[in-house]
């Protein structure tokens, strides 16, 4: 059975991970959530009995998914009966590939488009309704368990956007090819019209353990509670997150409530919390409890737990003296309280706002490097075969990478091996060695990447134009980056095609981060920097559960700092002469907030 040492864990954790009934864990902001989750399920693994059983672990994003996985490979733990991945890479591997063929509209094979894919198409679709200014970002569409919904809140659109999304899914059809949202349904489809595929996952799977549950959707919940019903209640779960951390409710997401996911899963769970805070000084911890929505408790116990915060309130810089102000607060926090750049973070409601920001630092600021959003060449796609590839080409060869990129090289081994490509010889050693072999002299991102590819499947002998599904991966990989390029350059990022910078992807933290508020979920710094915490951003203006949403995305914020926050609300952006003469004013409940704030 595997163990840890004392003091590694506290009571609460360790009561969370011996537990042997299914458990709803609410654990509050940097409670070591994912050092439970990683122990958790390094438990599990040890008490598992077949060779034919797996643990499965859904994580919210990929990028966690890694995370959690080095974390268990470095407790010692054999991870080869472990699978952990999102609920799209989940259904995709455990339901469509193996079970399409029971659903007419899979069983002649199907593809998975990505992101930009269906951007394209909609962009087409949505041309003859230019005059109804009705564009892709109103084409969101939201799979529930009894159909798909339009996730725009305009009522005078509806009507027009049912016809494109129609024509959205016939163009699909016709090609075969299936988006995100379908891969839920199809995959909830299987499971209702299949319960013995039910019946086999759920016998398959003694363990399975849901991360981020405030943010999951209704017919994710759904998915999961049909595999593990079907087992009499002997595949144990826990579901983990903090229902005040909820950000996601746009795209659907929301805590389901205990008895409601009861009824679900038709067996109980015995409700635990991880109290204790690790991450923030007393001082945020008692700021943040302000904005929480759902009752919770909290205690700091972590080192920086007395830690004399600072913590500012500015609602007065205009928005032409904003960039000043932030590099006063940075210079501030580095040169004054000797913080790290790289454990500065800088967020704000939405991206249009963070990126002409960090260009203005990147210009007074030439000493400190920035990661800004909108500097990303390539989406990470993850179930796109040369995004895979690429991930093991823009690294480094470095010992601290070497577990990580051995896993990739094994990935990719796996999807030719999926394809049909015979590789008797390479093992994933010999395909990481010969990655790091090759030296190519090209400054361009992407024609290094090009390049680098024709090497290495020239040495391994494939040639990609045989393999209909490594060409229709190239081909959505390069003209996605291609088109996701062209607009970086119109918007003013020259450097943005340069092979550094496809390398930045995958560094770890490199200077001052630059983020939305949703992109740092789960992230934790020294300061946070928090611009355009205004009305109508925070909470957005269509959303109808803003009173509650603004608290949850502000809360989220502040509970990102271990040391020092920094809250601005500038004037002057959106000005409108008669009705907003200063521009759009703070989100209601900072100024709700009768807080003491510190003055610089
Ligand atoms: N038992 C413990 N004793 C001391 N430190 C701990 C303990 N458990 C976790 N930590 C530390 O607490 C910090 C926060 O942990 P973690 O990032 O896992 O929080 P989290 O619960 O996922 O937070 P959030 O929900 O806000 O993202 C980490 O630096 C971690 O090393």
């Amino acid at each position: 059975m595997f163990a840890w040492e004392k003091g590694q864990l506290n009571l609460e954790q360790e009561l969370a991970i011996t537990e042997t009934e299914s458990v709803l864990l609410i654990a509050c902001p940097g409670s070591g959530k994912t050092r439970t989750l990683t122990y958790k399920i390094a438990y599990e693994l040890s008490k598992i009995k077949s060779s034919k059983n797996y643990i499965i672990a859904i994580t919210y994003t990929n990028n966690a998914a890694d995370e959690i996985k080095e974390r268990v490979e470095l407790l010692g733990v054999d991870t080869s009966q472990l699978w952990i991945g999102t609920i799209h890479s989940f259904c995709l591997e455990w339901i469509l590939r193996p079970y399409h063929q029971h659903l007419d509209e899979l069983k002649n094979g199907f593809r998975v488009i990505n992101s930009h894919e269906a951007e394209v198409i909609f962009n087409e679709l949505c041309e003859p309704y230019k005059n109804q200014k009705i564009t892709y970002w109103d084409c969101g569409i939201l799979a529930k368990p009894d159909g798909y919904y339009l996730t725009c809140l305009d009522k005078s659109k509806q009507q027009s956007l049912n016809k494109i999304v129609n024509n959205y899914f016939n163009v699909l059809k016709l090609s075969r090819q299936i988006d995100f949202e379908q891969i839920l349904f199809y995959a909830y489809q299987i499971l209702i019209k299949q319960p013995i595929v039910c019946t086999i996952l759920s016998k398959l799977f003694p363990f399975v353990l849901i991360d981020e549950y405030q943010d999951t959707k209704e017919i994710q919940y759904h998915i999961i509670s049909k595999i593990l019903s079907a087992n009499d209640g002997k595949s144990k779960t826990v579901i983990v997150g903090d229902p005040n951390q909820s950000i996601y409710d746009s795209l659907g997401g929301y805590p389901m409530k205990k008895n409601e996911l009861e009824m679900l899963l038709g067996f109980s769970l015995k409700e635990m919390g991880l109290t204790k805070n690790y991450r923030s000084s007393e001082k945020i911890t008692n700021y943040f409890d302000f904005y929480k929505t759902h009752p919770n408790m909290i205690s700091p116990e972590g080192i920086y737990r007395g830690y004399p915060s600072v913590i500012t309130f500015n609602n007065s810089i205009s928005r032409e003296k904003l960039t000043d102000e932030i590099v006063k607060l940075i210079k501030y926090n580095v040169v004054d309280k000797g913080i790290s750049p790289n454990e500065i973070c800088i967020v704000a409601p939405q991206w249009v706002h963070l990126a002409s920001m960090t260009r203005s630092l990147m210009i007074k600021l030439p000493q400190y490097s920035f990661n800004g959003p909108g500097m990303t060449p390539f989406s990470r796609d993850i179930d796109n075969f040369w995004f895979k590839v690429s991930r093991i080409i823009l690294t480094e060869p470095s010992p601290f990478m070497y577990i990580r990129r051995l896993r990739w090289s094994r990935e990719v081994l796996y999807e030719l091996e999926l394809v049909g490509v015979n590789l008797p010889e390479i093992t994933n050693k010999t395909f990481l060695k010969l990655c790091n072999s090759i030296e190519l002299d090209e400054e361009d991102g992407l024609k290094y990447l090009e390049l680098f590819f024709t090497k290495i499947f020239k040495v391994l002998s494939i040639d990609i134009s045989t393999y209909p599904t490594l060409l229709e991966h190239y081909n959505s990989f390069f003209s996605s980056s291609r088109s996701r390029i062209d607009r970086l350059k119109k918007e003013g990022n020259s450097f943005v095609e340069h092979i550094d910078n496809f390398r930045k992807i995958f560094k770890q933290r490199d200077g001052i981060t630059v983020s939305t508020i949703h992109g740092v979920k789960g992230e934790e710094y020294d300061t946070v920097i928090g611009f355009a915490l205004l009305e109508n951003y925070i909470p957005h203006f269509n959303d109808p559960n803003g009173k509650i949403n603004s608290k949850k995305l502000l809360y989220v914020l502040s509970s990102r700092a271990r040391k020092n926050l920094h809250l601005i609300c500038e004037t002057g952006r959106n000005v409108h002469s008669y009705y907003r003469p200063y521009g759009l004013s703070p989100t209601p409940h900072l100024l709700e907030y009768k807080y003491e704030y510190d003055k610089l």
